[in-house]
């Protein structure tokens, strides 16, 4: 049986109140791939943001992680986002604390209880991100794609069911473009449902999956019946 980590039904995804896609329905499964594809201005980021909970779904409604996006009280929010993992193109550290220490933030704005449980996690996501010796590090002294791991490993903090991702390759080169989709790789088959925007068409060759197109106010599906 399906279960979907997902779910937008009939949404309209808004800007400033102007529609900037309607009619969107699609489900996004537990473990599930998918990417988002479209022009610049057509909708990703948007969508992205309506399921984080930084726009207000615009009429139809959608549940993410269990947690409906129509009816979502402001409290609530930190709760939903708690069962997801960001990713940014610009990786938004904090510049002035060490990469731990930026682990160590998240993990106590989650209400993470005990010095000895909180630096056991952090250590965990690093090694998963092939970062274990990093963690006394500026972000600024670690390379574009070790930055982008390190914002991976913030994301993974809380076990997320999803991971959306917002141009996470943008700034990188494809080498290090490639690693990062070998990282996510391992995190979609370890079971996280993974949604990445991206406008890198040679990593949907390499990496096929189902596709989600914006395209004239409209979200597409590869795998549409
Ligand atoms: N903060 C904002 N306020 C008002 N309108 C916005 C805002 N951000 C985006 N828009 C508008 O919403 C539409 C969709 O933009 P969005 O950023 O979602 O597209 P995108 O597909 O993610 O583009 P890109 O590939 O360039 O990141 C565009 O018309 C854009 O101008």
């Amino acid at each position: 049986m399906t279960e979907p980590v997902v779910e937008l039904r009939e949404a309209t995804i808004t800007q400033e109140a102007r529609a900037v896609l309607e009619g969107v329905s699609f489900e996004l499964d537990k473990g599930e791939f998918a990417y988002l594809v479209g022009r610049t201005g057509s909708g990703k980021s948007s969508l992205l943001k309506t399921l984080y909970a930084d726009l207000p779904l615009g009429a139809g409604s959608g549940a993410v992680a269990g947690f409906a996006l129509g009816r979502l009280p402001q409290g609530k929010v930190p709760y939903l986002r708690r069962r997801l993992g960001i990713v940014f193109q610009d990786f938004q550290l904090l510049g002035d604390r060490t990469v731990a220490d930026n682990l160590h933030f998240v993990l106590n704005a989650t209400g993470w209880r005990g010095k000895a449980k909180r630096q056991q996690r952090v250590q965990e996501v690093l090694t998963q991100v092939g970062l274990s010796n990093v963690g006394n590090r500026l972000p600024h002294r670690l390379s574009g794609g070790e930055q982008q791991r390190v914002v991976i490993a913030r994301a993974l903090l809380n076990e997320p069911l999803v991971l959306l991702a917002d141009e996470p390759t943008g700034n990188l080169d494809p080498e290090v473009a490639t690693e990062i989709m070998e990282l996510f790789r391992e995190i979609n088959h370890a079971g996280t449902a993974i949604l990445m925007a991206t406008h890198n068409f040679q990593l949907l060759d390499k990496y096929p999956h189902r596709v989600l197109t914006c395209r004239d106010g409209q979200l597409l599906d590869s795998a549409a019946r």
